[in-house]
């Protein structure tokens, strides 16, 4: 089985996240690096996480006009990261502008080009919080009309919740990589997140990727949390 775990590093400092990286690679599958993370400690993180051979998914979530987002989604192509987030809600322009900007780049310096995901609806949104931002109040629904944005401007992923997965899979072409944050293994605390199923859930409904942050991050023994999540997945896998 393919690792599919991302652990979530949102820690302020460059030393607490290396420290996260060397004591998780041998059991996940990459890091993501998040807004806190990125502001304190920048580009020569995401390089010195590179340097050390994980993956990293940079999850700044671009929501812009369509040149700068472009431009955003080249310089993340150059980090060498292998995902990277637009908010699905820039628009139609604008997700061409970043699938074009990943490609192009990408062949410009020889690299694979990134996974470009469009976020659908936070994790952390419910319907009454969606109609308070003057959404469809019916998430699924929601997630389904932005996720086919996505497909008609060519993105090859999507974040969207675990709850979504099944739902989207029977609506979407087999090329999209679906990437689920709100994971939540039995019994621990949902903190902000709002739409959540276990590992074993999201993977049995079809996602592709779990990103994992306090459960791992936050437990006494990180290393330990992420193994349990991970022989979870297995024994499902086999069975
Ligand atoms: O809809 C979304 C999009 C991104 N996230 C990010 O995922 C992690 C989840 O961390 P947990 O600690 O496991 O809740 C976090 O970095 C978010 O920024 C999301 O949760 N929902």
């Amino acid at each position: 089985m393919r690792n599919p775990i991302y652990v979530a590093l949102d820690v302020p400092r460059a030393d607490q996240a290396l420290e996260l990286v060397r004591e998780l690679a041998p059991v996940v599958g990459g890091f993501k690096v998040g807004s806190e993370l990125f502001t304190a400690a920048g580009p020569d993180l995401v390089r010195a996480i590179r340097s050390m051979g994980a993956p990293v998914f940079l999850d700044l979530k671009f929501h812009d006009i369509p040149n700068t987002v472009s431009r955003a989604v080249a310089a993340a192509v150059h980090l060498d990261v292998q995902m990277l987030t637009v908010h699905t809600l820039g628009g139609l322009a604008m997700l061409q502008a970043a699938e074009q900007a990943a490609r192009q780049t990408a062949s410009e310096t020889g690299r694979t080009a990134p996974l470009v995901l469009g976020v659908t609806v936070l994790t952390s949104l419910d319907g009454a919080a969606l109609a308070e931002v003057g959404c469809d109040d019916h998430v699924g629904r929601q997630v389904e009309r932005l996720a086919m944005l996505a497909v008609r401007a060519g993105l090859r992923g999507l974040v969207c919740s675990p709850l979504e997965v099944a739902g989207l899979r029977q609506l979407l072409p087999p090329r999209m990589q679906l990437v689920t944050p709100g994971i939540r293994p039995e019994g621990s605390d949902p903190g902000d997140q709002k739409r959540t199923l276990t590992p074993q859930e999201a993977l049995e409904a079809g996602a592709d990727w779990l990103v994992i942050g306090r459960p791992i991050t936050g437990a006494p023994r990180p290393r330990e949390a992420a193994e349990r999540i991970l022989s979870g997945l297995r024994e499902t896998s086999r069975a």
